[in-house]
Parts: structure tokens; C-alpha cells; sequence
């Protein structure tokens, strides 16, 4: 017998969000749903950005090890800056990640109220152009994710707006990530099977292979081959909880390349969207049933929560 043909992941356009906002709502919770993921096509980051945006990154890692361990900020939890190659492990694996990344975070203004969780950004003296585009790039991306989150405010039936407040000086992490060439004995994967802590992650750079989803199912890895340019975007645990798993948050991971690619680099950029640090998560109303009662009857601040994940994956030490 043959088997069914695997399923795909749908890709959307955001430009029908503005057109039909039902009809895209339905079709990015639909998708969200069935895979935790969706891909979205005309995102509104400019190309002209994101390429910099790649130049930048591909430099920045270039840098000689040194310089950029300057950069590292051991017990910051990764928040801001450099993280070394072979820093961060997935949650209950064996083996570390084969990874390096920085992180930018929201540029906050002095004496904001969110200071004590929310740490200044660090930004690198080379390569050149670096912070002017990266200042970019986090508020194209947090265009794009309010126009998402409104989306799946419709689909849970809450006003449009609902994830405006809580979302408001979030948290959110833009992280750039460099997955170096791979020798033949490597030992461990680029990224171990994960779930992202935060609301949902937009990710661009996925075209080059190697990210995939575990269908829930049939149970199997399932290759995600967005189209160029496109975004990946996905559920986190955050958003998961809040919809007590009607929205859930699907384990992923990036795979080695074949022997024809293990020469080459991967760069790709997740933003983790995440809610203030003084956000509750506590499960929406509606999302509890008879046949799915509360899984989270006790909830926890975004800061609370964030911290004890840091903590499972490596990047704070308790
Ligand atoms: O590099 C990728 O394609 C995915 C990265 C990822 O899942 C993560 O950093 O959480
Ligand atoms: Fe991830």
C-alpha cells in the first residue's frame, strides 16, 4: 500500500489580511491548528532590508573568535550579544546545539518601567552598518507580528486588539543565527527538537533546508520549504498555554546537511515575539471546555515564566 502523500505546510499571503482579515484568520489558525506553523508570504519587510540585514550577520560572524566573545556576557542568559558555538542545549538533550547566534532585543528608554528585566542592547563596534539595520529590521518585524497576533485575535473570537496591551515594550528577541559548516564525524545537530518559549516566532532564512516539524499527526518530521523570501512563523509555548492547546506549540529542529551542503553555512533570523514581562498568562475563558478543561489553573508572569525556561535550556545558570 502507498502511503498517503505527506502533508504541507499552507503558504499564506498577509497581503489578504487587509482584503478579507476573516478569511485570513481562519486560514492562519486553520494552519496553526494542524502544525503549530504556518508559512506567510508578503510579510511587508522590505527585501532591500533583509538583504543588509543578511550582509550584516554574515559579517558579524565572520569577526575574528575573539572579538566577538568581547561580546559574550556569561550569566546573562543570552539576553543580549554574543552566545558561542556549542553554548545552548534543547530541553532534556544530550548533546549541545551547533549553533553560535546574537540577540537584539526592544530598545527601551531610560528609567522605563521595564529596565530590571529588560537589559540594554549590546551592540557591536564592526561590522559598520550593524545597529542602524538591526534598529530596522525589530520594528519591521514587530509591524508584522501585531498584524499576525490581530489575526489570531479573530480566530479566538477576542477583539482584534486584544494583544495590544499585552504586547506593548514586549519582551521580543530578534536573534541571528549562524549554523557553521559541518565535518562529516560532527557529533549532535544544528538544533536539537525544541518547542520556542515565547508567543509566536516569525522566521526568515528557512529556504536554505534543514528545519522541520514534528506532525502531530502521524508523528513524523515533517520538511518546511517556505518559498523565497518567505516567513516561517510558529507557535510557542506562551501562546499555548494562554489557549490552554487549542493553539499548540509544535516541537521543531534544524537537521545537518547532506555530505553536498555540509561545507556550507546556514544563517537564518527567528524573532521571538514575546508579551511584557509583567504580562499574566493565565488560559482565555473561551478556550476552556468540558472535553479541554484548564490545563493552567495557576498563571505566571511572562518574566516568571521566561526565566525558568532559560534555565531548562542552558542559558541561565540557577
Ligand atoms: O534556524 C531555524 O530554521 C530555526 C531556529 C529555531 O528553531 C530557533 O532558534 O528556535
Ligand atoms: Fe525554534
Amino acid at each position: 500500500m502507498l502511503d498517503s502523500p505527506a502533508a504541507q505546510v499552507p503558504t499564506l499571503s498577509l497581503a489578504d489580511q487587509a482584503r478579507d482579515p476573516d478569511g485570513f484568520a481562519a486560514a492562519l489558525g486553520n494552519s496553526f491548528e494542524r502544525f503549530g506553523f504556518a508559512i506567510v508570504a508578503d510579510h511587508g519587510i522590505p527585501t532591500d532590508l533583509i538583504d543588509q540585514a543578511w550582509a550584516e550577520t554574515k559579517a558579524l560572524f565572520e569577526l575574528p573568535e575573539d572579538e566577538k566573545r568581547g561580546y559574550f556576557a556569561p550569566g546573562g542568559g543570552g539576553a543580549r550579544g554574543y552566545t558561542p558555538f556549542k553554548t545552548e542545549i534543547a530541553k532534556d538533550a544530550k548533546v549541545v546545539d551547533l549553533k553560535e547566534f546574537w540577540h537584539v532585543g526592544r530598545e527601551l528608554p531610560a528609567g522605563h518601567r521595564y529596565e530590571a528585566q529588560m537589559s540594554p542592547n549590546v551592540w557591536p563596534t564592526r561590522p559598520e552598518g550593524f545597529k542602524p539595520v538591526f534598529l530596522d529590521l525589530f520594528k519591521a518585524f514587530d509591524t508584522a507580528g501585531d498584524k499576525l497576533l490581530s489575526a489570531i485575535a479573530r480566530h479566538l473570537k477576542l477583539a482584534p486588539d486584544w494583544f495590544d496591551p499585552a504586547v506593548k515594550d514586549g519582551n521580543s528577541v530578534l536573534r541571528l543565527l549562524h549554523y557553521p559548516p559541518i565535518p562529516a564525524d560532527a557529533e549532535g545537530v544544528r538544533a536539537g527538537a525544541h518547542e520556542d518559549i515565547n508567543l509566536i516566532t516569525l522566521l526568515l532564512g528557512a529556504e536554505e533546508a534543514g528545519l522541520e516539524l514534528l506532525d502531530r499527526a502521524n508523528g513524523r518530521w515533517l520538511s518546511i520549504k517556505p518559498p523565497e523570501g518567505a516567513m516561517v512563523v510558529n507557535v510557542g509555548d506562551m501562546l499555548q498555554r494562554l489557549t490552554n492547546h487549542v493553539l499548540p506549540s509544535t516541537t521543531h529542529r534544524v537537521v545537518n546537511p547532506p555530505p553536498e551542503r555540509r561545507g556550507h553555512s546556514r544563517y537564518s533570523m527567528p524573532f521571538f515575539l514575546h508579551p511584557a514581562p509583567d504580562f499574566l498568562i493565565q488560559t482565555l475563558p473561551a478556550t476552556i471546555t468540558a472535553e479541554n478543561p484548564n490545563r493552567y489553573p495557576t498563571p505566571i508572569t511572562a518574566h516568571d515564566y521566561l526565566y525558568e525556561r532559560l534555565v531548562e535550556i542552558g542559558l541561565i545558570k540557577k
